[in-house]
């Protein structure tokens, strides 16, 4: 009986929430149940409160510190987190010229095109170094950004999903990392990009599971492209496991502006956040801009 009725009353909600998909008054609903309530039943099963997805917390920034990090990404982290600009009591700003960048799993839902793309696809997209929640399982990565330098410094650990050859690191996979931190290099200085071009040089493998930096600088931009390069290496640079050259090239078409406005509207959450942190010095533009993809 009891069950019969535990049941039915699941249904009943399961139904309500999936009915009500009007987003503000689904938010509206579950505002009013208060977390602590929820706390044994999400305990049960294994998820906390902050990664309940239908609850309005921030989307998870994935470049933030995990359980997964070894004491050396945790040491890297700490040492250029401490360069960073800070605000200092009474408002003024801690100089440093470095940033560190928010990273999200999603973008693909800000987007406005994509003409091949399903409403289902979009839904489900997720951002590749970014698309499993195992911590420390794949890719788990920081970038700091120096835009003074006009460089930027990836700390990079790599997980037991991206082994190729026995105990070492996949070639696609460091492909991967490169061109995560060199397209953000390049979008970051030149707005929204396209890598046209990449070429590398594998030098020594990559243990699993050690900790490497990938050190990427602007060579030069000519008109439409912007010639960037970098270095991985070990954590304390004494071993050059990669180099590689890539070139972006910018002025990917641009949204029509009624879709802009519906787009800026939609990106408000990561938009604030990444403006938050860079201090209003972002282009708004960038933060879809790996969602205008001709497909
Ligand atoms: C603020 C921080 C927020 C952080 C927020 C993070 C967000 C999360 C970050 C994730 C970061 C991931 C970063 C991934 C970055 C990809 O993975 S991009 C995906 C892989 N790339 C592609 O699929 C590109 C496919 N190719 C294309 O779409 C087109 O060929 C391109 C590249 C857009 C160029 O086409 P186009 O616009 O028609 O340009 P076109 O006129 O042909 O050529 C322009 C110039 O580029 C040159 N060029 C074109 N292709 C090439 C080539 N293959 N090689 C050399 N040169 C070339 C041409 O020679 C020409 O040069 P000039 O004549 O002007 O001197």
């Amino acid at each position: 009986m009891l069950r019969h009725g535990l049941q039915v009353t699941r249904v009943f909600c399961q139904t309500v929430l999936h009915t009500v998909s009007a987003r503000p008054l689904r938010s509206a609903i579950l505002r009013l149940i208060p977390r602590t309530a929820l706390l044994p039943w999400l305990s049960s099963r294994a998820v906390s409160v902050s990664e309940w997805p239908l609850l309005s917390s921030p989307p998870r920034d994935y470049s933030l510190p995990n359980p997964s990090w070894s004491t050396e990404m945790r040491r890297l982290y700490e040492y250029y987190d401490s360069l960073c600009e800070k605000e200092m009591e009474g408002g003024e700003k801690k100089p440093g010229g470095w940033g560190r960048l928010p990273s999200y799993n999603r973008t693909l839902k800000y987007a406005a095109g994509g003409k091949c793309l399903s409403k289902l696809l979009k839904e489900k997209a997720r951002l590749f170094t970014r698309n499993t929640e195992e911590q420390g399982a794949a890719f788990e990565y920081v970038v700091f950004m120096n835009k003074s330098e006009k460089r930027c410094v990836c700390i990079f650990q790599a997980g037991h999903l991206l082994e190729g050859p026995p105990g070492n690191v996949h070639g696609g996979a460091i492909a991967t990392i490169i061109d995560t931190s060199l397209g953000t290099l390049a979008g970051y200085l030149s707005g929204i990009v396209m890598t046209a071009n990449l070429n590398i040089n594998y030098c020594s493998p990559i243990p699993l599971g050690s900790v490497v930096l990938i050190d990427s600088v602007l060579d030069k931009v000519e008109g439409r492209k912007t010639f960037v390069s970098c270095q991985v290496t070990s954590s304390d640079g004494s071993k050059l496991h990669t180099e590689a050259t890539g070139n972006a090239v910018a002025g990917l078409p641009i949204p029509r502006q009624s879709q802009h406005a519906t787009l800026k509207k939609k990106m408000s959450n990561t938009h604030r956040h990444l403006k938050h942190t860079f201090h209003g010095r972002l282009n708004p533009s960038f933060a879809y801009f790996k969602v205008c993809f001709p497909c």
